[in-house]
């Protein structure tokens, strides 16, 4: 499990230390801990190039001992003073071994063609202490730069914000982020994520409380993901109901049922009128008749007022329920943990809206955590939002995000085979965040597995999701 946090907590954390006197031996072990990943990535250490954007506080200072060290091991190592304050003890140091001095103020053209020419740009800029984006001369250089094939970036690309992975300003792609102390929630995070490139901790030793964000990985799945005993049978597996479909969209319905499936449930009992495959029992009556554990509710019901009711009906059952799609639409006022919801960014818009908060698709890609934490105060629920990275948040506080997927699983009816994958996982009592991570995780990589690099249709996820089950779990 990869545990991130605020920037707020881990400064909090490092507060002990700091008032310890031990601020110099952080910034020590940061600096060697940055350094020695650049000099991972040159092919030697002599005769390559470096340079360093340093913005006025510690993050800076981070960057420029690193640059000390680069240049003690022979990498020509150039500083940019991006503000009119630099770490001075830092600078100093540098200078010591030799290092070049630019001054952005004075020396932009010389220091953006030394940027351009240097094997490695270390972004020592901002960092926790960051307040909203780069502004003035440093945006500028830094949108100049963007392509750079070599930046690495000190604690987290600047201008990222570290608790959300928002970003207000241009922020420049990193391939590798070195970060101390704890991995920031923000380099987790959408829109942000995607600037961070790999990740690497320097451990700093750190007392940390409780993660603010989690992301599973495949130890979390093979010990979390439901497997059956010797003695279980199909309805101590758990039994899933599902009302998808219409007669104008019955695929939907087909696809969140392979998705169950394919994740592994006892049994599912489809109400609708999609065609069904021989394993599942369909059925026509009340809602309240059919014994499951879960339901899954939604996908393809929109305008149809029969499946509709009968999503109500199981949304207000009391039972654990995945609500995806057309019955998003439908919620009550006040839902609890259990119900789990599963809009992409256009779906939760327009969920917020429906509840007075006019907001825009365009709003939730920009600040996606902040807006699925408003979905779930505004409605209770757990809430599960789509796109390249998933965000999930539970009434509890708990988050999580995952990465797995493939961007060919944009593709239609994508979504309704997670929803069926989430609902088995409900049906067999996973608990709700941990089954929508979980849910994410697999889905994302049984893209990757079927995609293998080219387009997919979405029947093919539910195909390869019992690889990638049977890889995990044995
Ligand atoms: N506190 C410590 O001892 C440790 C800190 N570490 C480093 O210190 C960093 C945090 O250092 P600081 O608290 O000095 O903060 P930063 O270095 O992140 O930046 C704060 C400085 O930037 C200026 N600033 C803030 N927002 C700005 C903006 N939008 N545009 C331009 N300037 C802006 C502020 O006026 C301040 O001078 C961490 O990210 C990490 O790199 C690490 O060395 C580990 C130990
Ligand atoms: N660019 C992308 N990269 C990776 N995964 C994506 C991307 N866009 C969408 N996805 C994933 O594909 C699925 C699409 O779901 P959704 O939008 O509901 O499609 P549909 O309604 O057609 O089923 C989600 O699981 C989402 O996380
Ligand atoms: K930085």
């Amino acid at each position: 499990m990869l545990a991130a946090y605020s920037g707020t907590a881990v400064r909090a954390a490092e507060k002990s230390l700091l008032d310890a006197g031990l601020g110099g031996h952080l910034m020590a072990l940061a600096a060697y801990g940055l350094a020695n990943a650049v000099l991972h990535r040159l092919d030697q250490a002599y005769g390559s190039r470096a340079v360093i954007l340093v913005g006025s506080g510690n993050n800076g200072g981070d960057a420029l001992y690193a640059g000390e060290v680069l240049a003690r091991r022979g990498v020509a190592v150039s500083a940019v003073l991006m503000a009119e304050r630099w770490h001075e003890p830092g600078l100093a140091a540098l200078q010591s071994v030799g290092g070049r001095v630019f001054r952005l103020v004075e020396d932009r053209v010389e220091a953006l063609a030394a940027a351009w020419s240097a094997d490695v740009v270390i972004d020592g800029i901002l960092g926790t202490g960051a307040r909203g984006g780069l502004r003035g001369l440093a945006a500028e250089l830094v949108a100049q730069l963007r392509g750079h094939p070599g930046v690495v970036a000190c604690d987290l690309p600047s201008g990222l914000h570290p608790d959300t992975g928002e970003t207000d300003g241009p922020v420049l792609d990193a391939v590798e982020t070195v970060t101390f102390g704890a991995i920031k929630a923000g380099l987790l995070l959408p829109p942000g994520e995607a600037a961070a490139g790999e990740i690497s901790l320097i451990d700093l030793d750190l007392d940390l409380p409780r993660p603010d964000l989690q992301r599973l990985d495949q130890l979390d799945l093979a010990e979390f993901w439901p497997r059956p005993g010797a003695t279980d049978h199909k309805y101590s597996r758990g039994v899933l109901g599902v009302v998808a479909g219409s007669a104008q969209y019955p695929g939907a319905a087909q696809l969140a049922v392979g998705g169950a499936l394919a994740a592994g449930v006892g049994m599912v009992r489809y109400l609708g009128p999609a065609p069904m495959p021989p394993e599942v029992v369909a059925g026509a009556s009340a809602i309240a008749a059919n014994r499951v554990q879960a339901w899954l509710v939604g996908p393809g019901v929109a305008d149809d007022p029969v499946q509709e009711q009968r999503s109500y009906a199981a949304i207000t059952s009391g039972l654990p329920v995945v609500v995806d799609a057309g019955a998003l639409a439908l919620l009550p006022e006040a839902v609890g943990a259990d119900t789990v919801l599963t809009p992409h960014a256009g779906e939760l818009a327009a969920l917020l809206s429906r509840r007075g908060q006019r907001t825009e698709r365009s709003d939730v890609e920009r600040e996606p955590l902040r807006y699925t934490g408003l979905a779930v105060e505004l409605t209770g629920a757990t809430v599960l939002l789509k796109g390249a990275t998933t965000v999930v948040v539970s009434p509890s506080g708990a988050v999580y995000s995952q990465a797995e997927a493939t961007p060919w699983l944009a593709t239609a009816g994508s979504g309704d085979t997670l929803a069926g994958m989430l609902a088995a996982l409900l049906a067999s009592g996973v608990q709700s965040a941990l089954a929508a991570a979980m849910a994410a995780s697999v889905h994302g990589q049984a893209g990757v597995l079927a995609s293998g690099g080219g387009p997919i249709a979405a029947s093919d996820i539910a195909g390869a999701v019992p690889r990638v089950l049977s890889e995990l779990l044995s």
